[in-house]
């Protein structure tokens, strides 16, 4: 059943490539989501992306309990990528996020960051995440990283008795902004860490192939890569108890969330453990709070966890 309000799917002028929007809801207020920046095999994977991923934000958003609703956008990377060639496609993108005339704001998301929201912000004012100097509150990596690492928290008591994850094997997939972070805020756990890109490996951490992060025996398991990452083969070879992680859209389907359960092993919503950037960003930049109230927020994830785990107090 089609359930989104609106997707426009544009052939930039400038750059020729194509770029879109897809709104899901407006029903709580204006959609917010990332400006997705990447090569897709066919325009229909695209499309089926923006689709999922917009949804996904609704539900980030309701549960975190702000008035927005759930939008995402994409651009489709079909040669490489020159700094012209970058800016001409993020103008472009620009005008078709300007005709939504505010009903979708962007923020950054896989493949963009502050500064690409900065062309973005040439032609529209519907943008998030602007670089500090330019009045903006720059990446949302930090409390992303913040709130899964408060969900962790919670679902760590639920599952093992203790928050600290003291002498746990944590394995976290995906080293890049977010998932180094939570990987640094795990000070107690024993944490190996995995990532497609070689460079990324460090002494400081064990190293897992990525092929093998899903396989490993440890405790908990941290998707913070890509998402469709927990199908019904990778969830029945899964031989950990936890897994909670900042990757959105980690199920391929719903009915996976099913046989995690099924198998004992408890599941946090990617729509909840990794909303920590948007309700850090939205506090910050709409409802004008400093830095550690905005951060008090983001940590309230942590109840939320509690209650959803039948744990709340
Ligand atoms: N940054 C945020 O504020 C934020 C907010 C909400 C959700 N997320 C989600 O969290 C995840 C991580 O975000 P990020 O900002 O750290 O992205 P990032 O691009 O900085 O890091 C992702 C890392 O995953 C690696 N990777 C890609 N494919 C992989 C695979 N198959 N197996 C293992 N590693 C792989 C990349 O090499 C990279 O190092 C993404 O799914 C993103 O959508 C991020």
């Amino acid at each position: 059943m089609w359930e989104h309000e609106r997707l426009v799917v544009r052939t930039g002028k400038r750059s020729g490539m194509t770029t879109m929007v897809a709104v899901h809801s407006t029903a709580a207020g204006p959609a917010v989501g990332g400006c997705r920046m990447k090569a897709y095999g066919q325009i229909t994977d695209a499309v089926a992306d923006v689709l999922r991923l917009s949804k996904a934000m609704t539900l980030k958003c309701a549960a975190a309990g702000v008035p927005h609703g759930g939008a995402k956008s994409v651009i489709v990377v079909d040669r490489p990528l020159t700094p012209e060639l970058r800016r001409d496609v993020l103008l472009d993108h620009a005008e078709l996020v300007d005709e939504f005339g505010g009903t979708y704001r962007a923020a950054p998301d896989v493949g963009t960051g502050p500064e690409d929201m900065v062309v973005l912000n040439e032609i529209t004012p519907f943008v998030y995440c602007l670089p500090e100097e330019r009045g903006g509150t720059g990446s949302s990596s930090g409390p992303t990283a913040r709130g899964v690492l408060a969900a962790l928290r919670a679902a760590s008591n639920h599952v093992f008795g203790t928050e600290d994850l003291a002498g746990k094997k944590v394995v976290v997939s995906g080293f890049g902004a977010v998932g180094r972070l939570v990987a640094e805020g795990l000070t107690a756990a024993d944490v190996t860490v995995s990532d497609v890109d070689e460079n990324r490996r460090t002494d400081r951490y064990g190293w897992v192939h990525p092929d093998e992060a899903y396989r490993v025996e440890a405790d908990v398991l941290v998707p913070a890569a890509v998402g469709g990452v927990l199908s019904p083969e990778t969830a029945a070879g899964l031989k950990v108890k936890l897994v909670v992680g900042p990757a959105n859209n980690q199920l391929t389907d719903d009915g996976v969330a099913d046989l995690l359960a099924e198998r004992g092993i408890v599941w946090v919503p990617d729509h909840i453990a990794s909303a920590g950037g948007v309700i850090y960003t939205l506090a910050r930049e709409d409802d004008g709070v400093d830095h550690e109230t905005a951060l008090k927020r983001v940590d309230a994830i942590e109840t939320t966890v509690r209650e959803l785990l039948g744990t709340g107090r």
